[in-house]
């Protein structure tokens, strides 16, 4: 067996090292370092304001200026353009859920392009998120805040990409919806996807991830893993604000 057969170390599918970002002149990441090995699911924890979303728009090039490294799956992407960065197979579902109001579930679901065929089909979305079926021709928004989850979950499925950037996916939900978000997630990580979470709910956050970075004033001050965050739930909660 060749020594590669016998590495049983994960691929990095992100690496990032000393990312700075700016809004105009506001200068709101201060040198992010962070790992996400393939197919683990990893999350950006920390109060309101901290930078974890501009970490994950940063990641898919749309804030405007950034410097370090991002490398993708080995690809330097730090002075690429949104498109390329997405055609490597990342893909954001945004806080606010971006569901077009007066689209129906399905024109949503079919909407973006696909960047590869491994992208699951309508079907098989569906499948993963029943709801949905029965609510295929409603307008966005009619829709709960639970099927708008669903459904900007389904549409970055669709696309092919396989790292998955969620923004606080189970905000403002109710507890049964954030436990079927949880199961979503765990079987897409059982599917092989990679994911980047963040999220505020630490003990959801405790319940799907392998890693976590906790992040302050654009920076990760903090790293722990299944087991280091359970022994640091109370505390984490305290720093967290929650
Ligand atoms: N489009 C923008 N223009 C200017 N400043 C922004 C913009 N978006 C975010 N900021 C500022 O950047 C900082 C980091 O915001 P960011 O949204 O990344 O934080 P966060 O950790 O995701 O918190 P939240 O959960 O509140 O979104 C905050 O001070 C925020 O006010």
């Amino acid at each position: 067996m060749s020594e590669a057969a016998l590495d049983q170390t994960p691929a990095t599918m992100l690496s990032i090292r000393g990312l700075n970002a700016w809004y105009g002149e506001s200068h709101v990441l201060h040198g992010i370092d962070l790992e996400v090995p393939e197919g683990q699911v990893v999350t950006l924890l920390g109060r309101n304001g901290a930078g974890k979303s501009t970490t994950l728009k940063s990641i898919l090039g749309i804030v405007p200026k950034r410097t370090g490294s991002i490398s993708l799956m080995g690809v330097e992407t730090i002075a690429q353009k949104p498109f390329r960065i997405a055609r490597l197979g990342a893909a954001l579902c945004p806080e606010d859920r971006g569901i077009y109001a007066t689209l129906n579930v399905r024109e949503n679901l079919e909407l973006p392009t696909r960047i590869n065929d491994s992208g699951l089909s309508t079907e098989q979305i569906l499948d993963l998120f029943p709801n949905l079926r029965e609510r295929l021709h409603s307008p966005g928004s009619k829709l709960s805040g639970g099927e708008q989850q669903m459904l900007a979950i389904g549409r970055i499925l669709r696309t092919g990409a396989r790292f998955l950037l969620l923004d606080e996916p189970t905000e403002g939900l109710a507890p049964t919806i954030v436990e079927q978000i949880g199961n979503t997630i765990r079987n897409l990580k059982e599917q092989g996807y990679t994911i980047l979470l963040v999220e505020q709910n630490l003990r959801f956050a405790m319940s799907v991830a392998d890693h976590h970075y906790l992040v302050d004033h654009g920076q990760v001050v903090d790293r722990f893993d299944r087991q280091s965050i359970e022994q640091n739930a109370d505390a984490l909660l305290a720093r967290l604000g929650v």
